[in-house]
């Protein structure tokens, strides 16, 4: 085997010092998976499963710095991108992302933790929509950052699928509307294909406050499978199947909001429904 043939895959986000989300969730879910996975650090934060007591921006230098050391060596086939704090940034991940070839990009886009500290400004708001998303091949909004990005009410099923079809439309191939935020006693996500095939991906809800990280752990799930070479709707749907399982066997850390558990078994409960 050759050095290239190790599935590797890059996530470039913000830490969280108290290990579920960011950067450390991202890092767990890719070993997880078998793809070997690298970081670009963007910001760090002071974190705990309580919630955000700081954060702090690295300087834009040393985020082309660690762009640069990894092109430089690695055959990165899979890109996520996390909390990017702000437009700065954005701007300097974008101008980078156009220098080097990490393969296909997820962009979740991170606006504010579960417990309401800001991991993005929202100067950065219309950067990521012209300058970040044309260079998404699938986006991963929760409803609150659909709303932002689409500026209108993301809150019904019917809102859900307009959404993706907006969202397509600033220069995106895939979308996933993602409803953990839904009053629905399913966990329903909405995708949108690029070819126009769309369906929705159902499991149960589960009953728990331990759901720090849930939207990293799922698209960087999907980052590492698209490293794989799996397909798109393939690895979507194991990116469902690995954050219901890590909901399903949660971990016992931390006093409020905690982690998922990112060496459970993927749940074999996920339905796909087509209307
Ligand atoms: N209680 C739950 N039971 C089952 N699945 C859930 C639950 N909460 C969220 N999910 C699923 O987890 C995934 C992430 O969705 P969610 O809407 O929580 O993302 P998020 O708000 O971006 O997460 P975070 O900001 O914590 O990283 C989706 O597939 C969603 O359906
Ligand atoms: C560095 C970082 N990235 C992402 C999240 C979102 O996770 P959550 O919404 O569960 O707080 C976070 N809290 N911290």
């Amino acid at each position: 085997m050759t050095i290239n043939q190790t599935p590797q895959v890059v996530t470039i986000a913000g830490t969280d010092s108290g290990g579920g989300a960011g950067v450390q969730a991202d890092l767990k879910t890719f070993q997880a998976r078998k793809a070997f996975g690298m970081s670009i650090v963007v910001a760090l934060t002071a974190q705990n499963t309580l919630g955000v007591q700081n954060s702090f921006p690295v300087p834009c230098d040393f985020i082309n710095d660690q762009f640069n050391s990894l092109a430089e060596d690695f055959k990165i086939k899979a890109a996520k991108t996390g909390m990017l704090a702000d437009r700065e940034h954005v701007e300097c991940v974008v101008e980078n992302l156009k220098k080097v070839d990490f393969g296909p990009l997820v962009v979740d886009p991170v606006m504010i933790a579960k417990g309401g500290h800001a991991l993005l400004k929202e100067d950065a708001i219309e950067t990521i929509k012209t300058k970040l998303l044309p260079f998404a091949f699938l986006v991963t909004p929760n409803l609150p950052e659909a709303e932002v990005l689409v500026g209108y009410p993301v809150t019904t099923e019917e809102e859900m699928k307009q959404a993706a079809v907006d969202l397509q439309k600033l220069g995106v191939n895939h979308v996933i509307i993602k409803g953990g935020h839904l009053e629905t006693k399913e966990a329903k996500d909405y995708v949108l294909l690029e070819t126009g095939e769309d369906y929705w991906l159902k499991t149960k809800r589960i009953k728990t406050i331990k759901t720090h990280g849930t939207g990293d752990t799922f698209s960087s799930c999907i980052a590492a499978e698209l490293a794989k070479g799996t397909s798109i709707k393939e690895a979507i749907y194991i990116g469902k199947q690995f954050i219901q399982g890590a909901i399903e066997e949660g971990l016992f850390v931390g006093h409020g909001h905690g982690p998922t558990n990112h060496w459970a078994e993927l749940s074999e409960s996920v339905e796909e429904i087509i209307e």
